[in-house]
């Protein structure tokens, strides 16, 4: 099944490519708290992402993130203060920046075994978005790995294959740190808004292959097609050399 909707936005690099991804967030957050929801859910990745966040969200003019609920779409089990831990990135150097509070934040408790993070994230999650038999997520934000991965989801791994839990656990990921806690490809699918953010040359043979190629099985990234919410690719130049599909090329000020 294909997305509902996809786009293909490519930036000159990323430093054009982070405000439009800031502004982006800024004017979806706003629609979703003025919506019946009057909420905001996103769910955060770790990688580069981090940086481009921090640098670029805080930066966003009357940013208001009262209404804010987030959560990451995968984390690695390690405590919060390790360097590896994508929450402890964020906290230090983004949420305080736009005055997220913790509990505005649903994130794993890295001192539990793998699969009992994994279920305890779950039922968080649970909680977060009651009624919901999956929880539906205004805007995912997504990174994709050299080797086509997205969240803890890997090549040729038992997880992909996941359709009952929301949550899965691992304890063999092919990227450090081994142990991570990952959403699933249906919590993934059911998301209004998908964003992948993927930059530089290194993506560019891989990037082909998700967007362009017709491989079975399909690379993880190729997997996540919310139906019947949108998909967008941030990209820059770099890593959308290889494309040969019709990209949109917004200018600075364009409304995404
Ligand atoms: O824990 C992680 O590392 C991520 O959540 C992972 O899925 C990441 O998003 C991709 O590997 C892309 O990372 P880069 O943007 O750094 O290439």
């Amino acid at each position: 099944m294909a997305a509902a909707s996809q786009r293909v936005l490519v930036f000159p690099s990323s430093s054009e490519l982070g405000p439009a991804l800031a502004r982006f967030i800024a004017v979806r957050a706003q629609e979703s708290c003025g919506s019946e929801r009057a909420r905001f859910t996103l769910g955060l990745s770790g990688g580069s992402l981090v940086s481009m966040l921090s640098r670029d969200l805080p930066a966003v003019p009357g940013l208001d993130c009262r209404k804010w609920l987030l959560g990451f779409c995968d984390e690695r089990l390690v405590p919060f203060q390790d360097p590896e831990s994508s929450y402890g990135l964020y906290k230090t150097s983004l949420l305080s920046k736009i005055s997220v509070r913790e509990s505005q934040v649903l994130a794993i408790n890295p001192s539990l075994p793998v699969e009992e993070a994994a279920e305890d994230y779950a039922t968080k999650l649970r909680e977060a978005f009651p009624g919901e038999e999956i929880p539906v997520f205004d805007l995912l934000l997504l990174g994709m790995g050299p080797d086509g991965h997205t969240c803890s989801l890997f090549p040729e791994h038992p997880l992909l294959e996941e359709s009952e839990k929301l949550v899965a656990g691992l304890k063999d990921s092919p990227k450090p740190p081994p142990q991570r806690v990952t959403l699933t490809l249906p919590v993934l699918n059911a998301a209004r808004c998908v964003a992948f953010v993927t930059t530089g040359g290194s993506k560019a043979a891989v990037l082909k292959r998700v967007l362009e190629g017709k491989e079975a099985p399909a690379l993880p990234a190729a997997r996540v097609l919310p139906s019947p919410g949108e998909l967008l690719w941030f990209l820059d130049e770099s890593a959308a050399g290889s494309l040969t599909l019709s990209v949109e090329r917004p200018t600075c000020a364009a409304a995404l």
